[in-house]
This record gives C-alpha cells, sequence and structure tokens, in this order.
C-alpha cells in the first residue's frame, strides 16, 4: 500500500471517548479499510502517561493500517498536517450539571485548539467537536480559525441521531435500517429537537405511523433529549462507546456521503436556512457527497416542529452571546 497516510488528530486522547475511539480509528473503520492513518494524540500533562499506555496498546494491535502515533501536549505539534480533528478533550458534564455550567469551564480550551488548528492544519482538514457543550465549542475553535473554510468547523448530533433512531425502531418494531430521513435540529442538548415528520419507517412516513402526538411530546423526544443525562444516572459516567460510535459514524458519513435517498444529522454553520440565524452552529439534516455536506432544503417546518426548533436555536443564540461576553469569540 503506497498512499500517505491521512493525519488524525484526537484531543482528551487519554479520557473515555478517547480509549473507545482510537482503536477503531487505527482498524480503519473512520476512513476506510484501504486506508493508512497517522494518529496524532492530544492531551494535558497530567494525560500523557495514560495516553501513552494507550499507544502501547495500540501498537499491540499490530493494526494494518497504523502508520504511527505521536503524543504531544502541544497544540501546534498536534494538529501539524493534521487532516481529520477530532476534538474530544473537554471536562465532562458530571450528575447534575447542566451544559451551559460547562461554557465557561471548557470554552478556553477551544480557543487556542482553533488557533492552532488555523496556524497548522493541512488544507483539508475537517474537524469533528465532540466535547460538550459541543455546538458552542465548535463555535468557539471555529472563530479563532479565520483562515479554514467555516463549514469544516462541526458538531456531533449523531449520538443523538442514533438514538431517535433506536427508540423509533424499539417503539414500531422496525429494525433500525428501515428507518431513513430522521433530523435532529438545534443543540447537542436537552433542547435539541428529534424530528420524525420527515422520517421514513420502511417507505411510509414515520409520524403518521407511529400516530401518537402523545408518544411523541411527552417520551420519545423527552427519551432522547436527555438520554445522556440517564445513561450518567445508570453509568455514574457519560456516555463513551456509543460517544465514539457516534463520532466514527459522522466523521465516515461526512467522508464517504450519505446513502441514496437518506439524510444525516450534523451540527454546522447555519447559512440561515430554515430561519437558523447564519453563523450559529445548530444540527440540520444534511446530505453528503465527496466530502463536502448540503442542508436539505425545502421540507415543511409544522407548528410543533417549528416551536421546538426556535426554542433550541434560542438555547444557541444565548450560549453565542454568553462566550462572546466572555471574549471567546
Ligand atoms: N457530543 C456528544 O454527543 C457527546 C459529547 N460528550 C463530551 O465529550 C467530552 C469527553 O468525554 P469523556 O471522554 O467521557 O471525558 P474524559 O474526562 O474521560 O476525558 C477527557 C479527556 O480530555 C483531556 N483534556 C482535557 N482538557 C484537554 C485539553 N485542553 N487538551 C487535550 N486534552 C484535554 C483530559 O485529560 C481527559 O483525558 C466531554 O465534554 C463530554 O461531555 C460525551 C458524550 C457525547
Ligand atoms: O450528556 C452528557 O454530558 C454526555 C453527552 O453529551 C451525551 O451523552 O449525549
Amino acid at each position: 500500500m503506497t498512499r500517505t497516510p491521512v493525519n488524525v488528530t484526537v484531543t482528551g486522547a487519554a479520557g473515555q471517548i478517547g480509549y473507545a475511539l482510537l482503536f477503531r480509528i487505527a482498524s480503519g473503520q473512520l476512513l476506510g479499510a484501504d486506508v493508512p492513518v497517522s494518529l496524532r494524540l492530544l492531551e494535558i500533562p497530567q494525560g500523557l502517561k495514560a495516553a501513552e499506555g494507550t499507544a502501547m496498546e495500540l501498537d499491540d494491535c499490530a493494526f494494518p493500517l497504523l502508520r504511527g502515533i505521536e503524543i504531544t501536549d502541544d497544540a501546534n505539534a498536534a494538529f501539524s498536517g493534521a487532516n481529520v480533528a477530532l476534538l474530544v478533550g473537554a471536562r465532562p458534564r458530571t450528575k447534575g450539571m447542566e451544559r451551559g455550567d460547562l461554557l465557561s469551564a471548557n470554552g478556553g480550551i477551544f480557543k487556542p485548539q482553533g488557533k492552532a488548528i488555523n496556524d497548522n492544519a493541512a488544507d483539508d482538514i475537517k474537524v469533528l467537536v465532540v466535547g460538550n457543550p459541543a455546538n458552542t465549542n465548535a463555535l468557539i475553535a471555529q472563530a479563532a480559525a479565520p483562515d479554514v473554510p467555516a463549514e469544516r468547523f462541526t458538531a456531533m448530533t449523531r449520538l443523538d441521531h442514533n438514538r431517535a433512531i433506536s427508540q423509533l425502531a424499539a417503539k414500531t418494531g422496525a429494525q433500525v435500517t428501515d428507518i431513513k430521513r430522521l433530523t435532529i435540529w438545534g443543540n447537542h442538548s436537552a433542547t435539541q429537537y428529534p424530528d420524525i415528520f420527515h422520517a421514513e419507517i420502511a417507505g411510509k412516513n414515520a409520524a403518521e405511523t407511529v400516530n401518537d402526538e402523545q408518544w411523541l411530546a411527552d417520551t420519545f423526544i423527552p427519551t432522547v433529549a436527555k438520554r445522556g443525562a440517564a445513561i450518567i444516572e445508570a453509568r455514574g459516567a457519560s456516555s463513551a462507546a456509543s460517544a465514539a460510535n457516534a463520532a466514527i459514524d459522522h466523521v465516515h458519513t461526512w467522508i464517504n456521503g450519505t446513502p441514496e435517498g437518506d439524510w444525516t444529522s450534523m451540527g454546522i454553520p447555519s447559512d440561515g436556512s430554515y430561519g437558523v440565524p447564519e453563523g450559529i452552529i445548530s444540527s440540520f439534516p444534511v446530505t453528503t457527497k465527496n466530502g463536502a455536506y448540503e442542508i436539505v432544503q425545502g421540507l415543511d417546518i409544522n407548528d410543533f416542529s417549528r416551536a421546538r426548533i426556535d426554542a433550541s436555536v434560542k438555547e444557541l443564540t444565548e450560549e453565542r452571546d454568553a462566550v462572546r461576553e466572555l471574549g471567546l469569540l
């Protein structure tokens, strides 16, 4: 295999998501079974030793596609030549803590990392922000990287998307593979809106198939939106393997395309579509092709959906205003 390795930078590499993610990247599940990969792991100084331990385990897998691992606490070195950056390192939410509380704790991490991406990454850099509050952290990083096209900064709502598919399949007895065109709108937070009005189950409209607005409003939406908190309550730690799985899905779909007739959900800089203020990083239905994404246009938004999209977007504009006041934009 003579192909040049793709440089993938993972921040927070010694954390629990990092541990679930790195082996899947190295095995080819992020980029494809024929794409060699070189890993750059960024950690804070206290995390370096554990990252080295993970790197030893990666070596011990003898992955055919893994061409190198560098470990550093220097963001400029970590993002040097990066083609894909997964910004995972952040402080996770703990019991009883809402995402808003995390803004100031995490904002300081993403501004310098955005600048380091701006100054060091490859021209084709694609960034996925996983660390919470993911949408606003992505906005902070993007604002600090004026030389990188804004649309390369994305935030992860794919875990919400996957959770919603799974809940809908369980309710209707369908297979997850029967469910298409589901959308997560807004923020990766409890205000997010999982929308099944345009979704299909085995080719039939999902909302009509379910035909139960009370289940939608009182069970489905809160179950999906509060799933992160429910996992923390049950596990005593936030979602890790499912979050890593969603990060793999997000980047894999971005690079390789959405299947014909389907779409996915990504947190992306708004172009003003669907009344979402331009510039904020909000989740939309998107199709992807040749490494680029496009917002699905022309969907009818009913009153039920409009109110919920607006509420989540309002939260995002408030987060943007808060980080602006903190001098992070
Ligand atoms: N968008 C989403 O759907 C989801 C997001 N998350 C978020 O992902 C983030 C990571 O979660 P976990 O891996 O469980 O946390 P963790 O605490 O296990 O790991 C975080 C790691 O990041 C490192 N870190 C902290 N600051 C850093 C910096 N400036 N540079 C590099 N590394 C740094 C820490 O040393 C630690 O090893 C959290 O913010 C969590 O809330 C978690 C689940 C889903
Ligand atoms: O809720 C959290 O803090 C972790 C998270 O983002 C999720 O599981 O969706």
